[in-house]
């Protein structure tokens, strides 16, 4: 009985990796930036910093976009350090703030492209988080960070697309994070917005189906960054002791992996171990044949590990609890 049963399961594996192979796209293989047009949104400062630095290192010309033209220069010198080959390549900064409205967005990137070319890969990095209780939140920082994270990757997004289209090549990349995988507390505001993030992508992973346009959607971790370190002035203890179990990445591997997930043409970006785990459980990415038999074989069991994990969270949401009821009490007394 147990041989048939063996038997059975084997037989379907080996159809399922067949259908697998033969269904799964071949993707074009980007070997090199050199000589192309990227432009890193957020390219001043911590990831997209990271990510810019590196695509300067396989020779591309970079344009950096951000508000704050002192960090602009400051980092186009900090990125020319770090070119393959600073005689032959350009790097530059527009200073452009994304939430501007579409068509000041779309007159920036033309105006761009007309000076250094057309863009062959748009990362989009700009983003921020403030976090807290949804009911503490300012009314206005639950609408700036839709803003930024969700309009300002949409629509620089939506301009370059057409082109790179027509062109049939490119590569695009959302920065969105673990907190698109996973509801946290105190991540209330500014997860709604990297959800946004992550809808956008994985509807438009099948509207570039058959194209060699490619997307590429980065979950990072809690990283050591500017941002990171403004961030942990507004986070609730139990929002620290949680994104915590993310671990903490440095800006230099997140920009490196990035560059090189999206250059091998992955549709997911996810780092270390806790980024393996949600991504297997979200399923989304279906980028080799490995990647699907893991998640079909795997997801029973870590589901499991998850709940127990989630569970673990909400004890400390639990204890918070206790804590702020009894300095209340401390208080009034
Ligand atoms: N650090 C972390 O723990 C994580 C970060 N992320 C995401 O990664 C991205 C980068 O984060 P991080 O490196 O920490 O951020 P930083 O705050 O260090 O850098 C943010 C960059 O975005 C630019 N920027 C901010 N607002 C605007 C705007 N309105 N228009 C144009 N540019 C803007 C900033 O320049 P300027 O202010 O001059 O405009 C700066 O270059 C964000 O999307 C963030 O949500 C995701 C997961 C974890
Ligand atoms: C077996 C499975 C193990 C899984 C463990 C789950 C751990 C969840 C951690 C979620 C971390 C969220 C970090 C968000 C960071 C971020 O976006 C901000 N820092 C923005 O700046």
């Amino acid at each position: 009985m147990l041989f048939y049963i063996a038997l059975i399961v084997i037989l379907l594996v080996i159809v399922m990796v067949l259908i697998l192979h033969m269904s799964l796209d071949k993707k074009v293989v980007y070997k090199t930036l050199k000589n192309k047009h990227v432009v890193v949104t957020g390219g001043s400062s911590g990831i997209g910093k990271a990510t810019a630095i590196e695509a300067a290192k396989l020779g591309a010309n970079v344009t950096i976009i951000g508000r704050d033209v002192t960090k602009l220069k400051c980092a186009v010198s900090e990125i020319i350090a770090q070119c393959m080959d600073k005689s032959t390549q350009s790097i530059q900064y527009a200073a452009l703030d994304v939430t501007s409205e579409y068509e000041v967005i779309s007159k920036c990137i033309a105006d761009l492209e007309t000076d250094i070319g057309p863009i062959f890969m748009l990362v989009n990095c700009a983003g921020t988080c403030i976090c807290g209780q949804f009911e503490d939140m300012k009314v206005q920082d639950i609408k700036m960070m839709i803003d930024l994270n969700y309009f300002g990757t949409a629509y620089t997004t939506r301009y370059v697309l057409k082109s790179m289209k027509e062109r049939d090549e490119g590569m695009i990349v959302f920065v969105s994070s673990e907190a698109a995988f996973i509801g946290i507390y105190g991540y209330s505001a500014y997860s709604a917005a990297k959800w946004a993030v992550r809808g956008l992508a994985e509807s438009l992973f099948m509207e570039l189906v058959g194209t060699n346009v490619r997307l590429t959607l980065a979950f990072p971790p809690d990283t050591d960054t500017p941002g990171f370190e403004k961030e942990e002035l507004t986070k609730p203890k139990e929002t620290k002791l949680i994104s915590g179990c993310g671990g903490l990445q440095s800006a230099d591997n997140i920009g490196k992996k990035i560059i090189q997930d999206a250059m091998i043409g992955r549709t997911y970006s996810v780092f270390g171990f806790s980024g393996q785990m949600l991504s297997i459980l979200n399923g989304g990415s279906i980028d080799s044949t490995l990647q699907v038999l893991i998640q079909v074989f795997s997801m029973g069991l870590l589901r499991a590990i998850m709940v127990s994990i989630i569970l673990s969270f909400h004890k400390i949401v639990k204890n918070g609890l206790v804590e702020r009821k009894q300095l209340e009490k401390q208080k009034v007394q």
